[in-house]
This record gives structure tokens, C-alpha cells and sequence, in this order.
């Protein structure tokens, strides 16, 4: 599902380049729920960004569902993200004047699909994350754990290979992160979704199947739960 082959990233700052992610290599395959832990600095924001196809590379490859993004043009990527991949963000990034179902309908506006569609499949998503009663409010009349289903939802409305969180549950007391911690399991487990779930929390990476664990932009080797290697 994603195949990440000898990835190098450095930033230039002035005349240095700065080397921030060393030549890493691992695979999530479909189905898996993958921790990607590290502490601030470590490089999880970069290694994200590069894998969502929002930044290029310096070195490596990057492949999602059998497509090397790092070769795609701006065009075709943009394109890529929006039908291939799913974001959950820590600040949910729902849009205030749009209703609970207008927002979850909001990635499938870009594609041809007729509004009936749209809203039935809006709506049997917001079932699945437990807020369909909520449809028809605005994000500010939601709770913040509440207003991550909604986000979750609006993830999972174009059907994607694979979803990325960043942070998911960074603005959520323990309680709640737990509850949004235990959908996305369900998600994974009843729905086969694929999730990358970016988190300094071992907390939040000790539920996923395997943790990789990133420290001064390297792969830690043989970090993996429940004894599985890989
Ligand atoms: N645009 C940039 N230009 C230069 N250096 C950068 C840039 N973005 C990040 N860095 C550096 O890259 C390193 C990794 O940063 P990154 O944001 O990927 O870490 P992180 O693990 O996501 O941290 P946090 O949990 O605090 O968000 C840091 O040393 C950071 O200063």
C-alpha cells in the first residue's frame, strides 16, 4: 500500500543544507494501523508531508497503491491527493459555515457525483462515527472529540488507499482521546482502512498493530509491538 524506499529530506537554509530524515525504508501494508512515533523534532512532520505529497523529496521514493508520487507533476498529485488519500489534522480543520454533513460532503464537491450521492454517503459515514444525529449543526455546536468523527468522516467520504492523522487526538483530554483512539481501531478492523497515524504519544502508538519510531530523523530498527518483526 505505501512503500517508502531509501527517503532522504534535507532544508536549505541559507548556504547549509540541513539533513533532517536519513534514508528510510519501511512498508505499511493494506489493512495495517501503523504508529509513526517520535518526539518533537524527530522529523514525523516532514516524513508526513513528504508521504501526503505535499513537499518533493531530496533522495528515495515514495509509492502509494503502485504510484511513485515523487515523479507525478503538481497537477496529477493534487489530483492524487484528493481521490488516493485521506488527512485527519490535530485542529480537525473543519470549515465554520458548512453544517457537520456539508463538511464530510465537502472532497466529493471536486468530483463529478451527484448530490443525492454525496449526502447518502455523508450520511452513512457520520453513522459510522456515531454523529449522525449532529448533521445538520455547525462545527462550533460540536465538542472537540465530536467535531475529530466529523474530520474522520470527511477522510474516509472519497474512498482512500490510505489515511494519514497527524496528531489526532493532541487536542483531546484522555477520555476522549481514547473514545477517537477506539473508532479508528473499529475503522481498521471492520473496514480494512489503512491508517499512518503521526503522534509523540506512546500512549496513542501503543494501540496501533506496529509503531515505527523515528529519533533525529532515523528509522529506529526492530520497534515493533506484539513481538512481529519487519
Ligand atoms: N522548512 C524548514 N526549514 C528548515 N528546517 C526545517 C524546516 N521544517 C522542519 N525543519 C527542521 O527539521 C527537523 C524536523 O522537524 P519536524 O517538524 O519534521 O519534526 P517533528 O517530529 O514533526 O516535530 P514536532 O513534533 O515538534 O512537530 C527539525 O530540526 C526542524 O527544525
Amino acid at each position: 500500500m505505501l512503500a517508502i524506499e531509501r527517503l532522504s529530506h534535507s532544508f536549505r537554509t541559507g548556504q547549509e543544507d540541513t539533513p533532517v530524515l536519513h534514508e528510510l525504508s519501511f512498508r505499511v501494508e493494506q489493512g495495517e494501523m501503523v504508529a509513526l512515533l517520535g518526539s518533537s523534532g524527530s522529523g514525523k512532520s516532514t516524513l508526513l508531508n513528504l508521504m501526503a505529497g505535499l513537499m518533493k523529496p531530496t533522495r528515495g521514493s515514495i509509492t502509494i497503491a503502485g504510484h511513485a508520487i515523487e515523479k507525478m507533476s503538481e497537477n496529477r498529485l493534487a489530483e492524487f491527493r484528493r481521490t488516493h488519500i485521506g488527512f485527519i489534522f490535530q485542529s480537525y480543520e473543519l470549515i465554520a459555515h458548512l453544517t457537520v454533513r456539508e463538511n464530510v460532503e465537502l472532497p466529493l464537491v471536486f468530483q463529478s457525483i451527484a448530490a443525492s450521492e454525496r449526502k447518502q454517503r455523508a450520511l452513512a459515514l457520520l453513522e459510522q462515527v456515531g454523529i449522525r444525529d449532529k448533521s445538520d449543526l455547525f462545527p462550533s455546536q460540536l465538542s472537540g472529540g465530536q467535531q475529530q468523527r466529523v474530520s474522520i468522516a470527511r477522510s474516509l467520504i472519497t474512498k482512500p488507499a490510505i489515511v494519514f492523522a497527524d496528531e489526532p487526538t493532541g487536542n483531546l483530554d484522555t477520555k476522549t482521546e481514547a473514545e477517537i483512539i477506539d473508532l479508528l481501531i473499529d475503522l481498521n478492523e471492520n473496514s480494512g482502512i489503512t491508517f499512518v497515524i503521526v503522534t509523540h504519544e506512546h500512549e496513542v502508538a501503543r494501540r496501533t498493530q506496529r509503531i515505527l519510531q523515528l529519533r533525529d530523523g532515523y528509522l529506529l530498527e526492530g520497534y515493533e509491538q506484539d513481538g512481529e518483526t519487519g
